[in-house]
């Protein structure tokens, strides 16, 4: 049995309806379950709403209408009612983001920009760095510590955004067009890096992408047009497993309701 881990009920989002033009459906009725440790692509054209979706899911921008449930320990916490320092809170504590410009801080080293999210949350300067190196080592980043972000390369910098996305071991990680600046070759090598430092830890992948060859690596992808999910497909004997040898025989076999 598989528990959710998000829900939106019902999501609608226009645009522009003052101007006297005819407003822009961002999300129109929207509803999807996504069950904890899933990988989960939305893809879509331009402007489909993949963006307006994962913010909302991710409690950074609240739809004009519908719910949206972060499920805990303690049962379904109702993110769209939250005041924005409660979702604040919520993203700190619970969600790690990557996005295409990875959005660290240039003044930072690779470390520090690492450890800011340990420390935000109260942990200790010095313990903060040891998880941060820890997490660079294991995506292949030893040595790049004290650089700066203008002394690494774009497929080393969206690993630094993986490791910062990871290290406070948030139960979700949001990713949005991940690889979208990088070349092939790089863009295969960052996102595995993304699926298996995730599936490792069991938590669960919401991945906006417009690239087919990355939404297969993930166990299930949903079609966005118009706001609406006209697509969703489950992986069988592929998703996440088929970034990583040995594990392509994995069966996903959920249902999920959307
Ligand atoms: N702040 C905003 N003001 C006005 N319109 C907006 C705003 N944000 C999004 N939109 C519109 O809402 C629709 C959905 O946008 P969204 O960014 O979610 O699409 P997307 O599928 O992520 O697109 P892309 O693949 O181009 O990033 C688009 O038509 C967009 O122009």
């Amino acid at each position: 049995m598989t528990y959710p881990i998000l829900q939106a009920l019902n999501l609608t989002q226009h645009y522009g309806s003052t101007t006297g033009t005819r407003p822009t459906v961002a999300l129109d009725g929207l509803s999807i379950t996504i069950p904890r440790g899933q990988s989960l692509a939305v893809m879509g054209p331009s402007g489909s709403g993949k963006t307006t979706l994962l913010h909302a899911l991710a409690g950074i921008e609240i739809p004009q209408s519908g719910e949206i449930y972060f499920h805990n320990a303690n049962g379904p916490d109702p993110v769209h009612v939250m005041r924005p320092e409660a979702r604040a809170d919520l993203r700190l504590r619970h969600f790690g983001f990557v996005f295409q410009a990875g959005l660290m801080l240039d003044e930072l080293t690779v470390v520090e920009n690492v450890a800011l999210p340990l420390m935000l949350c109260g942990v200790d300067r010095g313990s903060a760095h040891q998880s941060a190196s820890a997490w660079l080592e294991r995506l292949g980043l030893e040595g790049l510590e004290e650089r700066r972000l203008g002394e690494i390369s774009g497929g080393q910098a969206q690993r630094v955004a993986i490791a910062r996305a990871q290290v406070c071991g948030p139960e979700v990680i949001f990713a949005d067009e991940p690889t979208g600046a990088l070349d092939s070759v790089t863009s295969a090598e960052v996102l595995t890096a993304l699926l298996e430092s995730t599936r490792e830890r069991g938590a669960t992948l919401v991945l906006v992408t417009h690239d087919h060859t990355v939404a297969e690596q993930c166990e299930r992808t949903v079609h966005l047009r118009d706001g609406k999910i006209v697509g969703d497909t489950h992986a069988v004997g592929g998703g996440h497993g088929s970034a990583t040898a040995g594990s392509s025989t994995h069966v996903h076999a959920e249902t999920v309701r959307s």
